[in-house]
């Protein structure tokens, strides 16, 4: 909970007095010295999606690993038309493969290795069968209708790179590339919990004053969409001791996130709390609309992450902060988020200072152009869930227009890995 007159701790990392904190500085101070979990263990493909490769994986075949047919049909022994005399059927997966000569031809079903002898593969919808002479078939490229061994990769090349965060596509070249078992790093463990007397349990009754935990079910998902195995330590009440103790027993995690009682009223113990625990942090307000205040730390092997209570807010930290945090602990490559340069499709009265994320629709059209839903607010869930992403301006935006430029954020870059 906060009070309007809240104090803000005194912290001599805290950048109050030179103005709000870039979000990217924030990061950067969340980030700084994170080093990967060591740790691997080896998973089949089956169980390896959102796994983050420990090791470059090479190929063992060459894809595809024989010449092969695109197409049902007929493998001529030259440009035709022909006739040719067919002297062999192959189907996909057949071995034993006939030579082909000049006048001859074998019928090949798509995915079958392609003869030696064979000048291209005619489609059979092209082709006329004579029943004395043969198939006669279109004129054709040299090669037309085959995939060619090895066009794709060959072995021994690098196919993946370490730090890849597996995805299907991923796994499909993996199967592809003669792999079944593959080194991924053990998965970051984070600990999550919510702080304040008012949260309820999703699901339990309301009470007077409460409300129910929305954020931990939402960045519960969240870290787990990253990739990080999450330890739920359940609601926490606005009382520093419990904070620390629970702060303590999660010292062995990779990291704690937690939200609410961040923002420096009497009722806001986070900071205090992790200092209690034995462990280091620091309160920043960031330049950054929802989601300004923000402590970040250290305690034992975890870094700490603590969000704001408001749900947005929580979110915006969670895809700005947790996000590259899990990265980093995962050793996989972050590419930052996403967006598309868009267009407004209405005005926007603002004021320059903070970076702002603002729940927006997608405005049927050839252009992008973004909708942003009126009165969003960080305690809004409406909103959010009509939105088909965010829209996002730079700290020193001030009044947009109609048509002014803008960067799109769709939600499934954020919220998936
Ligand atoms: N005097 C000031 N007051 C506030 C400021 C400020 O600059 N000066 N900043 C506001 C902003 S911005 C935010 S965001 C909040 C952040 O405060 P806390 O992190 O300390 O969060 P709480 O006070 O605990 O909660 C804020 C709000 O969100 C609700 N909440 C908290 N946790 C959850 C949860 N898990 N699920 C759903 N809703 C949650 C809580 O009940 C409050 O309504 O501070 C502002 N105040
Ligand atoms: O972080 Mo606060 O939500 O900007 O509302």
């Amino acid at each position: 909970m906060t009070t309007s007159a809240a104090p803000r701790p005194a912290d001599p990392n805290c950048d109050l007095q030179a103005g709000l904190l870039d979000v990217e500085t924030a990061r950067a101070r969340l980030l700084a010295d994170v080093q990967p979990v060591w740790e691997m263990e080896h998973v089949s493909l089956f169980a390896a999606v959102g796994r983050v490769l420990a090791n470059t994986v090479l190929a063992t075949s060459d894809m595809p690993p024989f010449d092969r047919t695109a197409v049902d049909g007929y493998g001529v022994g030259g440009p035709g038309p022909g006739p040719f005399q067919v002297v062999g059927y192959l189907p996909a997966g057949a071995g034993g493969l006939p030579r082909v000569g000049a006048g001859e031809a074998v019928r090949l079903l798509t995915g079958a290795a392609v003869p030696e002898g064979v000048w291209a593969v005619a489609m059979q919808e092209g082709c006329r069968m004579d029943p004395r002479s043969g198939v006669v078939s279109p004129t054709l490229m040299r090669g037309a209708n085959i995939r060619r061994r090895g066009e794709d990769f060959g072995a021994g090349e690098a196919v993946l790179e370490a730090g890849t965060r597996l995805d299907p596509r991923h796994l499909a070249l993996l199967a592809a590339a003669g792999i079944g078992t593959v080194a991924v790093r053990r998965r970051p463990r984070v600990a999550l919990f919510s702080a304040g007397d008012e949260l309820l349990e999703p699901g339990m009754p309301h009470a007077p004053g409460a409300i129910h935990d929305s954020n931990r079910p939402m960045l519960a998902a969240l870290l787990q969409g990253l990739g990080a195995e999450v330890h739920d330590l359940g609601l926490l009440p606005d009382r520093r001791p419990a904070i620390a103790a629970a702060l303590e027993g999660a010292s062995r995690f990779d990291s704690i996130v937690a939200s609410g009682g961040v923002s420096g009223s009497e009722a806001d113990h986070l900071l205090g709390a992790l200092r209690d625990a034995g462990g280091q942090g620091s309160w920043c307000a960031v330049a950054l609309k929802p989601g300004k205040p923000l402590v970040y730390g250290g305690i034992g092997t975890a870094r700490c992450l603590f969000l704001p209570g408001n749900p947005m807010a929580a979110l915006a930290g969670g895809f700005l902060f947790a996000r590259p945090l899990v990265a980093r602990l995962a050793g996989a490559a972050d590419g930052g988020l996403r967006s598309l340069p868009a267009r407004l499709a209405s005005g926007w009265d603002r004021k320059p200072g903070r970076e702002e994320f603002a729940p927006a629709m997608l405005r049927p059209g050839p252009d992008l152009v973004v909708e942003r839903i009126s009165k969003p607010g960080s305690a809004r869930l409406m909103p959010l869930v009509a939105a088909d992403g965010l829209v996002r301006v730079g700290r020193d935006a001030g009044a947009l227009r109609v048509g002014d430029a803008v960067e799109f954020l769709p939600f499934a870059g954020i919220l998936g890995g």
